[in-house]
């Protein structure tokens, strides 16, 4: 019977295991003066556990195989390094023409994020230090140009820089440092092929990272491919992956995480940003239309959306525009998202299953365990391809300042659980996750019909629960008041009737169309009046179900007499915060001087861009 790799079967050479203490700072790394100088524009004070280990082994030139929690600071743990080893290179050397450093990144959005810490950490470097992101959406010719001067580092997916080694755009003769940041999920994302040929483009001898949150047989498979050797880091901190976050499942019924939804956010239960992941695509503009009848506003994410929105999404929430993402997991409804391991591997680590399907079937019964590719189609293994395969939704993304992940759909894996919960409580900020469970006699029962994964969600709760316990954490029940709860069930089931198949459907292709617009064709023009770009609201109404004006408000009469605090039963209080964070007074204070400086009407519109576009097609 096949069995899951754990990570204690990655053979580890040195192993540096659960450094709880961290005193070091930046001072004691030995850092060039003008990176300590970035540090200090950045306000990194003092060193991440995992930055304080890796970075004084890197610079040593060891090769480092770390698994860190998600949000401990990976990224600066191996971007330091290079920089030091780039700027300690062209001291001997100042002619130096070469790109020293690769780091390759499953997805646009982090290639797009590693660039902007590299960039931002080498700002007082000078021309000294170049990085350029291979995934933009540039034309040949300018990659092209871009390559031609040998920036110093290079940032891309690998089926890009494959492609660009096999064009002689990219020379990795002087390459000095590789990178596989998110290498738990590289190979999960198809790139199997790449990597294997990337192993072979990649000169001997170089020194490597690996980053994971997770340590997996997939890294041990990257391991073997690019490493002598490495130091291998499981740090483990006081508080480690989910600490600090509040863990939370509330048990109901399908029609029910949409009133729950409605109430927590028209009532502010949940103060500061929120990340809800949803199942699937539909989904996303399901609860988007839902929550737009309360005037409740939010952003979709998801891989249909051109890359350059999901990245102009994700950095508006982090400036605080929007406080409500809706996030559709797609990895999750492509079924099992693992691809097969490279056959490269070469201590024979080739029966791992995929996580997915490894809990499926502990959940399971032991027949359909050891028959996995017969369960079901979406049991297969399968490859992403284009645009899945260029996009993770929200793995690895760096959401800031993000209080809570609401997972109104549970994923189908811990793993996932792991990786979703952590866009919370990062940088060692506290957080809170709540999680939606279909109880498995509800499942089927009564319309509207739960989300297909939903029938799993008891078996993944129970295996999310042993994986956090195992790390010291606990997952509560949470119960509303129901009761109280259910004088809002009549706008709910009002509002959601409203959001038919069509509505979704309409909203979906609209959305594409806008979002293609902005990012395409306007592109230029928002580079060259980035004062516009706030006019790009993403969170904007799509009004594709009729208004009901009514519903925006909250009458006095369906509130409960103890106000907001009579919607949580006795022993839930203090956990759903009431009340406003500094950030939303800043977003609220932005919006009210927007307003102010808006002469209203016509005029108002004139300036936006995008509505004038939109008036032209209408009078033709
Ligand atoms: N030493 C530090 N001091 C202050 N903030 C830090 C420090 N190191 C990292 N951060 C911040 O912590 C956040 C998370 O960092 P990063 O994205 O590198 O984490 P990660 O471990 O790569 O997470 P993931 O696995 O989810 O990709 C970022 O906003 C980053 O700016």
């Amino acid at each position: 019977m096949k069995r899951k790799l754990d990570e204690n079967d990655v053979p580890s050479t040195e192993v540096a295991e659960a450094v709880s203490q961290n005193e070091s700072t930046f001072e004691t790394l030995n850092l060039d003066p003008r990176i300590r100088q970035a540090l200090v524009k950045e306000k990194f004070s003092k060193p991440t556990l995992v930055q304080a280990q890796a970075i004084p082994l890197a610079l040593e030139g060891k090769d480092i195989l770390a698994r860190a929690k998600t949000g401990s600071g990976k990224t600066a743990a191996y971007v330091l390094p290079i920089l030091q080893s780039i700027l300690r290179r062209k001291a001997n050397e100042p002619s130096l023409k070469a790109t020293s450093a690769l780091i390759l990144v499953p997805t646009r959005e982090l290639a797009d994020q590693v660039q902007r810490v590299a960039t931002s950490f080498s700002s007082f470097c000078g021309k000294d230090i170049r990085a350029v992101n291979l995934t933009q959406k540039v034309s040949d010719a300018v990659q092209r140009a871009m390559l031609a001067d040998f920036p110093d580092i290079v940032i891309s997916t690998p089926a890009r820089v494959l492609a660009n080694i096999n064009s002689s755009a990219l020379s990795l003769n002087e390459l000095t440092q590789l990178v596989i940041d998110e290498a738990d999920l590289v190979l999960s994302y198809g790139y199997e092929d790449d990597i294997n040929a990337l192993s072979k483009a990649v000169p001997r001898g170089i020194q490597t990272f690996l980053m994971s949150a997770t340590l997996t047989a997939e890294v041990d498979t990257l391991k073997s491919l690019f490493c002598r050797n490495p130091v291998i880091l499981k740090l483990t901190e006081a508080g480690d992956e989910g600490g600090g976050i509040s863990q939370f499942a509330v048990r109901c019924a399908e029609d029910e995480k949409f009133l729950l939804t409605y109430v927590i956010f028209k009532l502010e239960l949940v103060k500061g940003k929120c990340i809800i992941f949803v199942g699937d695509i539909d989904r996303s503009y399901r609860l988007k239309l839902f929550l737009e009848q309360f005037g409740i506003k939010s952003c979709v994410l998801n891989s249909e959306l051109p890359a350059n929105s999901r990245i102009h999404v994700v950095q508006e929430f982090n400036k605080g525009v929007y406080d409500i993402i809706i996030a559709a997991d797609d990895q999750e409804v492509l079924g099992t998202k693992k691809s097969k391991k490279p056959s490269a591997s070469k201590d024979g680590a080739s029966n791992d299953v995929d996580d997915a399907e490894a809990e499926f079937e502990e959940s399971s019964d032991d027949e359909a365990a050891q028959e996995p590719s017969t369960k079901t189609p979406s049991n297969k293994k399968q490859k992403l391809t284009g645009k899945q395969k260029d996009y993770g939704i929200s793995r690895g993304i760096d959401f800031q300042n993000v209080a809570c992940v609401l997972n109104f759909d549970l994923p189908t894996t811990s793993k996932s659980y792991t990786h979703r919960i952590g866009r919370t409580g990062r940088a060692g900020k506290t957080g809170m996750a709540l999680s939606f469970i279909i109880p498995k006699e509800e499942f089927g029962k009564h319309k509207p019909t739960s989300y297909p994964t939903a029938k799993h969600d008891e078996a993944v709760l129970a295996k999310i629960i042993k994986r956090q316990s195992k790390l010291g954490h606990e997952v509560k029940p949470y119960h509303f008041e129901m009761k109280k709860v259910d004088s809002f069930r009549y706008r709910m089931t009002d509002a959601l009737r409203a959001v038919t198949r069509l509505a979704v459907q309409e909203a979906r292709a609209r959305e594409i169309r806008q979002e293609l617009i902005k990012s395409e064709k306007l592109r230029r023009h928002f580079e060259e009046n980035p004062e516009e770009l706030r006019q790009l609201r993403h969170d904007g109404e799509i009004r594709a179900v009729r208004v009901q004006p009514h519903l925006k408000h909250v009458p006095d009469y369906l509130m409960p007499s103890k106000g907001k605090k009579g919607l949580v039963a006795t022993g839930s209080e203090g956990y759903v915060g009431i009340g406003k964070t500094s950030e939303n007074r800043i977003r609220k204070a932005r919006e009210r001087n927007r307003n102010k400086g808006r002469r209203g009407g016509a005029g108002g519109r004139k300036a936006d861009p995008l509505k004038t576009f939109n008036a032209k097609g209408r009078k033709k």
